[in-house]
């Protein structure tokens, strides 16, 4: 089970960097993001994915910002089928539907800014046998970026004819440094721990689950490890409906330097070239 972690707790930094060394996953509550603003952000996008005007933000292949619907959605890597869901992709430099953009956007600040703390965090607590190989301090990596990617999702309820296998999100990590994500509105979260088996991530609405992506990892040499996890199917009729969640994703600028085999740029566009995102 995951430790449960108070922001405001003395101890939280340390204790925070310790799950996220342990596990590639924190889960803090008591943290500085407005539920309020989660909650209407959730309410308002599920209409949103539930009408038409989505059809008009067709995603761009160069940008990468606007919707993905359920034909383009990703192939995680070494699947073969799609996930069962849709999703919408903000920059703040990127296409956001006029009504939903003030809390969006608000949104995206309040978790970078928070996402940004986190970082300082573990880099303070980074050992200084892998801290020395960090190419420049985590927290300098990402002033200025505007690779910063809000992703709001949603998964529709199963119909009963999705190919069979095929899940909300497969297995999967994620490709960033660091990723921030409040309780979504529906449990199907798991992580999977280091003997194999599949854990639940606790998911009461108000906390905040952050996860180490495959850039931190390899800045890091694996000492934050960026885990593997998945959004399972309901398995039961009441939660078969649909399901919103909002991960923010933390980029680096792309010219910064990570290992000596990459940059976020040549990372990133390796990991989409897996993804079936880029060609
Ligand atoms: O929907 C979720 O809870 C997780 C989504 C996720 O892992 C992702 O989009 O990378
Ligand atoms: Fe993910």
């Amino acid at each position: 089970m995951l430790p449960v972690i108070d922001y405001t707790s003395p101890t939280a930094a340390r204790d925070f960097t310790q799950s996220l060394h342990d596990t590639g996953f924190g889960v803090l509550v008591n943290h500085p993001i407005s539920n309020p603003l989660v909650q209407g952000i959730f309410t308002d996008w599920l209409s949103f994915f539930q009408g038409e005007d989505k059809f008009n933000y067709p995603y761009s292949a160069e940008k990468f910002d606007g919707y993905f619907s359920t034909a383009v959605s990703e192939t995680a890597k070494g699947n073969d089928k799609k996930d069962i869901k849709e999703f919408f992709h903000i920059y703040p430099w990127g296409r956001i539907p006029e009504l939903l953009k003030s809390d969006a956007l608000t949104y995206y600040q309040e978790a970078s800014q928070l996402a940004a703390t986190l970082l300082g965090w573990v880099e303070q607590q980074t050992p200084d046998a892998i801290a020395q190989h960090y190419s420049q301090p985590l927290s300098t990596m990402i002033d200025g970026s505007e690779q910063t990617l809000l992703r709001v999702l949603h998964y529709p309820p199963l119909k009963g004819d999705e190919p069979i296998g095929s899940l909300r999100a497969a297995a999967h990590t994620d490709i960033n440094l660091l990723t921030v994500l409040p309780a979504a509105n529906e449990p199907g979260l798991q992580v999977q721990a280091k003997n194999g088996e599949w854990l639940d991530v606790p998911c009461d609405f108000g906390m905040l689950i952050i996860n180490i992506g495959d850039m931190l990892q390899e800045a890091s040499q694996g000492y934050y490890p960026s885990t593997m996890h998945r959004v399972i199917n309901p398995e039961n009729r009441t939660h078969n409906v649909s399901r919103v969640s909002l991960p923010l994703f933390l980029h680096p600028k792309p010219e910064v330097v990570l290992s000596i085999r990459h940059t976020a740029e040549s990372y990133l566009s390796e990991r989409l070239k897996e993804l079936g995102m880029k060609q």
